[in-house]
């Protein structure tokens, strides 16, 4: 079978395109040695400010993917993209009605062969995302390892993706996550800010995504990439 664009992938800045970001600071981020930037927020994005964001990052060789939240953001020019479905939610709309006035507004225009869905299972109940969708981020070992069969075996997503955006996760269920995914590459998510909590999700997750702290402490947000890479790549 053919590799997903992302299947090498094991470490992602993610981006907001609702937050500043300096020129140095994106510099530094785009050559850091990471594998992709991915441009994508839970509220306030637009057109104008994911394009303005691209067209930045657009100027380096690393991998820019778009997470499309939201209808207006649907910008081309990217080299892939990813379609975010809540899978514990209970209000459809998030797990597959925006997805379906996405497509009945951009479906002829979607490069098919870079558009991925990332199946979101969202444990943290104070995240943008989880208040959004009205996830249920209450989830124990057994619950989560549910979503992910769904997930990984039944609605075969090539992603699932350990949402805890603002908090660093639960470790044990994390590796608990890991175990039961067979096909999709498991990407993990979540208040990663230092060198140790980038080794201890990489541990587990194939890919890891770094977010808020690039707008806290770069130093501390670029450190992230050489813990992944430390000690040569891994078969993963
Ligand atoms: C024109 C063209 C080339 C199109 C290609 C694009 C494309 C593939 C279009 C397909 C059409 C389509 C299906 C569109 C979907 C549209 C849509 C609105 C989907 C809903 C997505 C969704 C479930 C959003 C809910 C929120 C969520 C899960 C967002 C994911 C990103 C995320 C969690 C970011 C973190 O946000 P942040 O702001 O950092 O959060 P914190 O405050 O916690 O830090
Ligand atoms: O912002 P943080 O907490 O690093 O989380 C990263 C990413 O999973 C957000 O969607
Ligand atoms: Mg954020």
């Amino acid at each position: 079978m053919k590799e997903a664009w992302f299947s090498e992938w094991r470490h992602v800045f993610k981006l907001d395109p609702d937050k500043p970001i300096s020129d140095e600071a994106l510099d530094a981020l785009c050559m850091s040695g990471t594998d992709a930037i991915l441009i994508g927020g839970s509220s306030g994005v637009t057109f104008e400010n994911t394009v303005d964001l691209m067209s930045r990052v657009r100027r380096y060789e690393v991998d820019c993917a778009l997470e499309v939240s939201t209808l207006d953001g649907a910008v081309p020019g990217f080299d892939g993209y990813f379609v975010p479905l809540v899978l514990n939610t209970d209000r459809a709309e998030w797990i597959i009605g925006k997805q379906i006035e996405g497509l009945k507004e951009y479906g002829t225009f979607v490069p098919w062969e870079e558009t991925a869905a990332q199946g979101y299972i969202i444990l943290n109940e104070d995240a943008t995302a989880a208040q959004v969708t009205g996830a249920n981020a209450a989830l124990d070992e057994e619950g989560l390892i549910a979503y992910v069969r769904m997930a990984d075996r039944l609605m075969r997503l090539p992603v699932i993706y350990l949402e805890y955006s603002g908090r660093f996760g639960d470790m044990p269920l994390l590796a608990s996550a890991r175990r039961a995914v067979r096909n999709a590459r498991l990407f993990y998510g979540g208040g990663i800010d230092s060198a140790d909590k980038a080794r201890q999700a990489a541990e587990h997750a194939h890919t890891i995504v770094v977010g808020n702290v690039i707008y806290t402490d770069l130093a501390a947000a670029l450190s992230t990439v050489e813990a992944v890479r430390g000690g040569g790549r891994q078969e993963f």
